[in-house]
């Protein structure tokens, strides 16, 4: 483990680092334009200067930022030489993930050359989709892709533009977001008129215009007859798990898309996260000093970060991962053309609203194990056979879409060297869109799909396990498909001679996993994490830092299949498990039951519609109710002002929320529908009659997904006083700190509650600055404080990682 020595971190405000400032062309409003009341500006505190020291080693971000002292007066700060950032582009130097200072004039000039002119290199624009108007497919050489259009613009906006331009042409299609258009001509002398045209002229803000050809689809054959009807585009987002997004926008290879820093050896890795998380962690201290009532004194531990070089709290290391290479469980395999043109399993090189389709194999991608590789290989070779089409992301039609491989591991030690010798389990699920296809022949491909994996997985010395295979169909616009989208099931049975057998139509199939010597049951739409061994070694930090024991009741919020609350059952009383999708419900109980694990209740709602009414079943016991009466009847006055405060605020950063919620899950209701959680809350109320131990310890662990916690669960956890202690596990921690901004910043009193109606500046507040305003509408309550956190990395050769933070007061 990699200890972050406080004397490393940045030890001034001056010295943030500059990727902390808002985006400029997300600016949010003046306070005055969004009804704020911000306090007043409070004294900077300067804090001390790092000891320079000529041969200690440098900061592995050394000169990697630009001074923001520096970038404002043009002068060399107090600190002078010994800055740890850049005075002036001429000394930046280049992140250890190959990118640059995002405010520097480098990576301005070098993104919009990347816009303008990479995109249209030797390579086109990586849109390897043709586009097919009217079911007319384009004849090649035909069509032209127009690059660097305004993303607002539509194919409205476009056809009125190239008729203005005097261009003639056939059919032309823009989608809102993205910066390609796409045009196809009748004649080349039509073709090269428009490229005569439109080549280097400005639109829009300066945009100047690039014509490229499409690349085209050598490999595609006459499969019209099988276009399915187009489903109205209502979501342009791909939501490929691995791709990275941050670092590669349009990579060159797969590898580079999804496992960015694989040229790095994984202790740089380990460093480079550290700092990342460290530099974020920082925000958690300014925005919650800035959020501070006047009036309030500030938090001890914000006085004391200065301490510690601004962080909230120590950053206690980051935990390797005990797998560093093959380590995922779980992949997606898009199902695209290759910049070749060829029929491709693999992942996307970039984003779809940057113009990029192009589908390239997982070669050298050292996060996927080499039994997936060999299925998507084994997908891809079935594929340029098939008589029905692959999905285009472009005119939402075609049938194969995505191939997701999952893993279960047994129980034994794991050997680095030969980790793939304990899977033993594998499911394999292909996403297809039947809409339109004729039935007849779907099935027949798909048996034939099914004898093409099994024959894969036999054609290996020793065989592949292989041990179902689930049809998802999903007729959305993006491949995230909602947890309930229709499957079907095939078991593949190998024995006697006929190699294997097909069962349609049975009970939904599981792979298993094992965590801490359980056994997992896990369906095929729910969560898991994508990297046993090291999610083993989350969990127990988490247990370790919520101090359990047998009088500790533990909600266990945002479960999945229960994986947390179930591997630290046997150190607490009772776990409480929320989760909104079913099937990890159902697959949770299941798995409470299998490993005789009795203390556990899982309750299926979405953790805003049902924490509150479990935290009062729960925590409004009668039997201490001379000491309690009165904290729970002011906690249940303190839950119903927030969510009278919410419901305030909420026609704004309500509807926020539950948009990105959707947007996340794909589609609006994501397992339980909130009728269902209702229902939930009912049967909870009714629950309460039944006795309900009472506990001494209340504990919440919470690991929401990347949007984090909805406001409605902040102010539960934040208004219920019995609720002493909170472990918070992030995938991303943007969010962890936007949440424990509305946890730790001490409450306003009465008189200083703004008016939050007017929030029409929302939208274009960073997540930080929408948590500060929200800050100011908490009930009056004791806040938590950050006490120490810690990172686990779950992502090898990604820039990802799980970070862990312990909140008390
Ligand atoms: C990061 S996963 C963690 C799952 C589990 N703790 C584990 O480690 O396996 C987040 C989980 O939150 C669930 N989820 C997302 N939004 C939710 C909500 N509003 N309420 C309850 N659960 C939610 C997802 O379905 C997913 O299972």
């Amino acid at each position: 483990m990699a200890e972050i020595p406080p004397t490393e971190t940045l030890t001034s405000v001056e010295h943030q680092d500059s990727t902390d400032q808002p985006n400029p062309s997300v600016s949010p409003a003046p306070p005055s334009a969004v009804g704020i009341n911000l306090p007043e500006k409070r004294k900077r505190e300067v804090e001390p200067e790092p000891e320079p020291s000529a041969d200690k080693p440098k900061h592995p971000l050394w000169k990697t930022s630009l001074c923001s002292y520096f970038r404002r007066s043009g002068e060399l700060c107090s600190h002078g030489e010994t800055c740890r950032y850049a005075h002036g582009e001429d000394e930046l130097r280049p992140r250890p993930d190959n990118t640059w200072d995002p405010t520097s004039e480098r990576a301005k000039k070098m993104a919009k050359t990347n816009e303008q002119d990479e995109a249209v290199e030797e390579g086109g624009v990586m849109m390897t989709e043709a586009l097919e108007e009217d079911g007319e497919e384009s004849s090649s050489g035909l069509s032209k892709c127009i690059v660097n259009l305004p993303m607002k613009w539509s194919s409205d906006n476009f056809r009125p533009f190239l008729n203005e331009k005097g261009i003639v042409f056939k059919s032309a299609k823009k989608k809102k977001g993205m910066i390609v258009g796409f045009v196809t001509f009748e004649s080349a002398e039509q073709s090269k008129t428009a490229v005569e045209k439109l080549d280097g002229q400005t639109v829009g803000n300066n945009r100047t215009l690039k014509v490229s050809d499409v690349i085209q689809r050598p490999f595609e054959k006459n499969s019209k007859a099988a276009l399915p009807e187009k489903p109205s585009p209502d979501n342009d987002d791909e939501n490929d798990s691995l791709l990275s997004s941050d670092s590669a926008s349009k990579a060159r290879s797969a590898r580079d898309a999804v496992t960015p820093l694989a040229h790095m050896s994984y202790s740089d890795q380990l460093e480079h996260k550290k700092n990342s998380l460290a530099q974020i962690l920082k925000r958690l201290t300014r925005n919650a000093r800035k959020a501070c009532p006047n009036g309030i004194s500030l938090p001890e531990w914000i006085l004391k970060a200065r301490e510690i070089g601004g962080l909230p709290c120590k950053l206690e290391g980051i935990i390797e991962s005990p797998l560093v290479n093959g380590y995922r469980n779980k992949c997606e395999f898009s199902v695209g053309n290759s910049l070749q043109g060829k029929h491709t399993v693999g992942f996307l090189l970039g984003n779809f609203r940057e113009g990029v389709t192009a589908v390239e194999e997982p070669v050298d991608c050292p996060n996927v194990s080499r039994i997936a590789c060999k299925y998507a290989a084994v997908f891809q070779e079935f594929l340029q056979q098939s008589s029905l089409p692959i999905w285009n992301r472009l005119n939402n039609s075609g049938f194969w879409r995505q191939l997701t491989v999952r893993e279960g591991r047994q129980p034994c030690q794991i050997d680095a060297d030969n980790a793939e010798s304990s899977i033993s389990e594998v499911m394999l699920m292909v996403q297809v869109c039947t809409l339109g296809s004729d039935e007849g022949k779907v099935k027949e491909e798909l048996h034939r799909l099914a004898q093409a994996f099994s024959a894969g997985s036999t054609a290996e010395s020793p065989p592949l396990p292989l041990t179902t295979l689930v049809i998802q169909d999903h007729t959305g616009i993006s491949n995230a498909a909602p947890s309930d989208a229709p499957l079907r099931y095939i078991f593949l049975h190998r024995g006697g001679d006929c190699g294997l057998e097909i069962a349609d139509d049975v009970a939904e199939p599981r792979i298993h996993d094992h965590i801490s010597n359980l056994r997992f049951s896990i369906s095929p739409s729910a969560f898991f994490q994508v990297n046993t061994l090291a999610a083993e070694r989350l969990y127990s930090l988490a247990g370790d830092w919520a101090d359990l024991g047998p009088d500790t009741l533990l909600f266990d919020v945002c479960c999945g299949t229960g994986t947390i609350g179930l591997t630290l059952a046997h150190r607490v009383g009772m776990v409480v498990g929320i989760e909104m999708n079913a099937s990890a419900v159902s697959d949770a109980e299941r798995n409470a039951e299998a490993n005789g694990i009795k203390n556990c209740r899982f309750v299926c709602g979405k953790a805003e519609d049902v924490i509150g009414s479990l935290m009062k079943e729960y925590l409004s016991l009668p039997e201490k109710q001379d000491e309690s009466r009165e904290t729970s009847e002011n906690n249940e006055s303190e839950v119903n002002s927030s969510e009278e405060n919410i419901n305030s605020v909420d026609g704004v950063v309500g509807t926020e929320h539950s948009s990105v919620v959707n947007h996340v899950n794909g589609h609006a209701v994501n397992g339980c529908s909130k009728d269902e959680a209702k229902l939930e809350k009912d049967s909870i109320s009714q629950s309460s009659s039944n006795p309900i131990q009472q506990f001494k310890n209340v504990v919440a662990i919470v690991d929401p997904p990347r949007v984090g916690l909805h406001p409605t669960v902040i102010k539960v956890l934040r208004t219920q006083s019995r609720l002493r202690r909170l472990v918070y596990i992030s995938c991303n921690p943007e969010s962890l700190v936007a949440n424990a901004i509305e946890l730790c910043t001490p409450s306003p009193d009465k008189s200083e509650k703004g008016n939050n109606k007017n929030n029409r500046g929302w939208r274009n507040m960073s997540a930080a600055g929408l948590a500060r305003h929200r800050s100011k509408s908490m009930p009056e309550s004791e806040p938590f404080k950050p006490v120490k956190a810690m990172a686990v990395d779950l992502f090898p050769h990604t820039p990802h990682c799980e970070l862990v933070m312990l909140l008390e007061r």
